[in-house]
């Protein structure tokens, strides 16, 4: 997610493929702070999901391939970037990938512990 003057609004769908698409409500004032939603989107159920500003945001995918299409309401600031590693124990996501199986990047592995990010940016 990206942070204050840069934080985005996201408009998301798969055009190719199936995804499980995790959002985590991480807006301290919000009712259902740290509360998570989960959703396959795929080419075939065509669904669209709406990620709001202020909210974590990741995706597995569970095709061989997949496209993801976002339409986002802010520009791309890299230094704005924060997250949390998407396998952090706390987070306790279960992104629907045998544990052989997964392939996840330096900088999502590098990412925050969630208890720092909510430290953070609290
Ligand atoms: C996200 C993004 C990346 N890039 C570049 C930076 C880098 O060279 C390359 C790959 O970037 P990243 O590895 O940071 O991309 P990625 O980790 O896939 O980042 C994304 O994660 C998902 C879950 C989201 O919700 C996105 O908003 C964004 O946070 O693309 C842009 O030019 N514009 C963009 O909007």
């Amino acid at each position: 997610m990206q942070k204050g003057n840069y934080a985005q609004a996201k408009l998301v769908r798969v055009i190719k493929g199936r995804v499980k698409d995790v959002l985590v409500d991480v807006r301290p004032d919000s009712p259902s702070f740290k509360q998570k939603f989960e959703i396959e989107l795929s080419e075939e159920n065509k669904k669209q999901l709406f990620v709001p500003r202020g909210f974590l945001h990741g995706f597995s995918v569970l095709s061989e391939e997949a496209i993801f299409f976002y339409k986002c309401d802010n520009y791309y600031n890299k230094i704005s970037e924060t997250g949390v590693n998407p396998l952090d124990t706390q987070l306790n996501i279960d992104w629907g990938i045998a544990q052989r199986k997964k392939i996840i990047s330096q900088k999502d592995i590098m990412n925050n512990e969630y208890e720092d990010f909510l430290l953070k940016n609290i």
